[in-house]
């Protein structure tokens, strides 16, 4: 247990899943996504704008009737379901990814928990960290611990450390950031993705993967909510939850450097900004990059 492993393009490239003659949208993967509210409706929009980018065959999304407008404008391929009718009848997706901007929404609540119940593989970040984490350690844990990935920044792995009893100040997590992730992830049996300019991977019960420092024009808002439609999308396409981050981090990073024009082996912010919808754009230009491995 906890061995560390750094992450390259030669790994991320062995483990990228490219579409086959014998494909069609289902084989490739649906992604159910549970983001955005009306607190937070453009977090609908970069979540998907990440799924659709990184190559799911298809995104049903699933809130709130703005957010579900702004996502057609945006995406008019993305399949949109009102949170009501989610909870009766779930819509069939390969996995899910959920949370990113969803805040005092009953509704996108009840879908998420209905997906929890089913244990279909998952990317829990942002508005449902909390509640998965209460619930994992209580021992509600129908999804397996290689199939869901929570995805929090430093201030939400405080807040679902916090929530399962354990009190940590930003210095404590900030001296030992592997650690405090382990912590969250052999706690809640999840694996735990933890975000920053030096993203890590943990496994619980397994390795630690260590990203590349990212360019630090990453450092913007949404470009979370985008992370985790992809990681969302390379779930439904079948790697695990551990496989899933490490690739979905390695490439919003690469887009992230090809969108700023900064360094991709050593980002040193020399480049010049990007937003997370350019991040969503640049994605396939970095999945390219994985060919010449
Ligand atoms: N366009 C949109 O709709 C956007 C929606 N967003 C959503 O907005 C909600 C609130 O997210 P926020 O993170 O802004 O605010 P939060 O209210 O979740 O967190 C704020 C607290 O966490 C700390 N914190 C915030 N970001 C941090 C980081 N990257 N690293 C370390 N500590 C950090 C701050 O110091 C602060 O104490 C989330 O659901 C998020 O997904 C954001 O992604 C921004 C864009
Ligand atoms: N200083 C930094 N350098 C490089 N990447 C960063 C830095 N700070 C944050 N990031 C990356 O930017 C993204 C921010 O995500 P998050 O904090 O969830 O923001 P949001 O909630 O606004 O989407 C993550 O992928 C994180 O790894």
């Amino acid at each position: 247990m906890g061995t560390e492993r750094n992450v390259d393009l030669a790994m991320v490239a062995s483990l990228w899943r490219r579409p086959v003659p014998d494909d069609d949208k289902y084989s490739r993967g649906v992604v159910g996504v549970v983001a955005g509210s009306d607190a937070y409706p453009g977090a609908a929009v970069l979540c998907v704008s990440g799924a659709a980018r990184a190559g799911a065959g298809m995104v049903r999304y699933v809130g709130p009737r703005r957010a579900q407008d702004l996502v057609l404008a945006a995406r008019p391929e993305t399949v949109v379901h009102a949170d009501s009718d989610a909870i009766d009848r779930l819509p069939r997706a390969s996995a899910w990814t959920m949370g990113s901007g969803v805040a005092d929404q009953p509704g996108q609540d009840a879908v998420i928990g209905a997906v929890l119940d089913s244990g279909a593989p998952c990317v829990v970040d942002a508005g449902a960290l909390q509640d998965l984490a209460r619930a994992r350690q209580a021992g509600y844990r129908a999804t397996p611990p290689d199939r869901v990935l929570m995805t929090p920044h430093e201030g939400e792995l405080i807040r679902a450390l916090a929530a399962i009893g354990h009190d940590v100040t930003r210095a404590d997590l900030q001296a030992d950031r592997e650690g405090h992730a382990r912590l969250l992830a052999e706690t809640t049996r999840a694996t735990v993705l933890l975000k920053g300019s030096q993203t890590v991977v943990v496994a619980p019960g397994g390795q630690t993967r260590t990203l590349p420092m990212a360019t630090p024009w990453l450092a913007t808002a949404g470009s979370g909510d985008v992370l985790a439609g992809i990681a969302g999308a390379l779930l439904a396409s079948g790697l695990d939850a551990a496989d899933a981050g490490v690739c979905a981090a390695w490439v919003h990073a690469r887009a992230a450097a090809l969108a700023s024009g900064d360094d991709p082996e050593r980002p040193d912010g020399s480049g010049g900004p990007v937003t997370a919808l350019d991040v969503a754009v640049a994605i396939p230009r970095a999945v390219r990059l994985l060919k010449s491995a």
